[in-house]
């Protein structure tokens, strides 16, 4: 591999960690950490998720290093399993389990890409996690859990299908409410908004079962319904996370699937609508359009 690829890689690496930084910025999220409160999450603050995304961005490092060294996937895997012991012992809790799977796939599926359009990324993201899966086998988690009791998809539906909720869901989400309204903040709100309506968030489920799904699936909707009214989401917003709290409600697969969206629209240059900078991957037709811009190819 040529050391520009390497440098792609890198470039990746730091638009996943300055992903997962914008989620945890953006305020308020109802039942999730944020400038405000721990939502929640009582186990949580703003300090240790600071310093989870310091873990993350090690294990990016790693992984990027592993890669240039053109080690298989599978001591990759390893790296994944060690940094989320790590996570566990250094902090105490989970904080961003499911971003260090999710982040580190797309990482290693863009080293792998063989060509520069989205779909293969797509294609490249599924095989590896069907590769991931049938050497992993199954293993008892919430996740797992829910899965059985709900026939719900979780982080592993979503990463086998390539990731919809980003590119099908929150990203277009995001560019059409930019467009619009032409505020990044409403359109953070919009792609909040979409995935509270469209991810089969185990953590959910865990927490307050199908009800708690439903729930969230509804206030996505009505806070849809503001933006599409050009009314102020963020009252509604605040209103939610104190019922949330008092639920003990919340929705992590939406917070890592936020963080890898912004991540996404960071690498394709559109998270101000127009190419802020050169992206790490081909943009086909120069126009920062992310369905022909995101790609691992080298
Ligand atoms: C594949 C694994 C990630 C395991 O997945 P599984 O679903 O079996 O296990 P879970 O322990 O439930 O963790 C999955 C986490 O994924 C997030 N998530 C859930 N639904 C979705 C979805 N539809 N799409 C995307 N992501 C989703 C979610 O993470 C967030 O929530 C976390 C808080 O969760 P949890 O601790 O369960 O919740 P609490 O209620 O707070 O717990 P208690 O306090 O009550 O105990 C937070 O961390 C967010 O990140 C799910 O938690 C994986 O473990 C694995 O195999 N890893 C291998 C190592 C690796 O990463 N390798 C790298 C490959 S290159
Ligand atoms: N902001 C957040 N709050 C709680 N859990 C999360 N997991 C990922 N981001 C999170």
């Amino acid at each position: 591999m040529n050391s520009s690829h390497t440098s792609d890689i890198e470039l990746l690496a730091m638009f996943l960690v300055k992903g997962v930084a914008m989620e945890l910025y953006l305020t308020p999220k109802p039942g999730l950490v944020d400038l405000n409160d721990c939502g929640s999450h009582h186990d949580l603050s703003l300090a240790t998720m600071e310093r989870s995304i310091h873990i993350i961005a090690d294990y990016l490092d790693q992984l990027c290093r592993s890669l240039a060294a053109g080690e298989e996937f599978a001591r990759q895997a390893a790296i994944g399993r060690r940094a989320e012991q790590a996570m566990l012992a250094d902090l105490g809790t989970n904080t961003h389990k499911g971003y260090l799977f999710l982040s580190g796939l797309l990482l290693v599926a863009a080293w792998h890409a063989p060509s520069a359009d989205e779909q293969s990324f797509r294609e490249r993201i599924a095989a590896l996690a069907g590769e991931f899966f049938a050497a992993r086998g199954e293993q008892v988690t919430h996740g797992q859990q829910q899965r059985a009791l709900h026939g719900a998809g979780g982080i592993v539906r979503e990463v086998m299908n390539g990731l919809p909720a980003l590119f099908d869901e929150a990203v277009p989400a995001y560019l059409a409410a930019l467009e619009i309204h032409g505020h990044p903040k409403i359109a953070s709100f919009a792609m909040l908004a979409r995935l509270m309506q469209t991810v089969d968030d185990t953590t959910t489920l865990h927490r307050c079962g199908s009800m708690g799904l439903s729930r969230i699936r509804r206030d996505g909707r009505q806070i849809e319904r503001l933006i599409a009214m050009g009314e102020d989401c963020e009252p509604f917003l605040h209103r939610l996370n104190r019922e949330y709290i008092r639920m003990n409600l919340t929705m992590g697969g939406v917070a890592d699937m936020l963080g890898l969206s912004y991540c996404y629209l960071l690498a394709c240059g559109c998270l101000l609508g127009f190419p802020e900078r050169h992206p790490p991957f081909e943009r086909k037709n120069g126009h920062g359009n992310p369905s022909e811009g995101f790609s691992g190819a080298a």
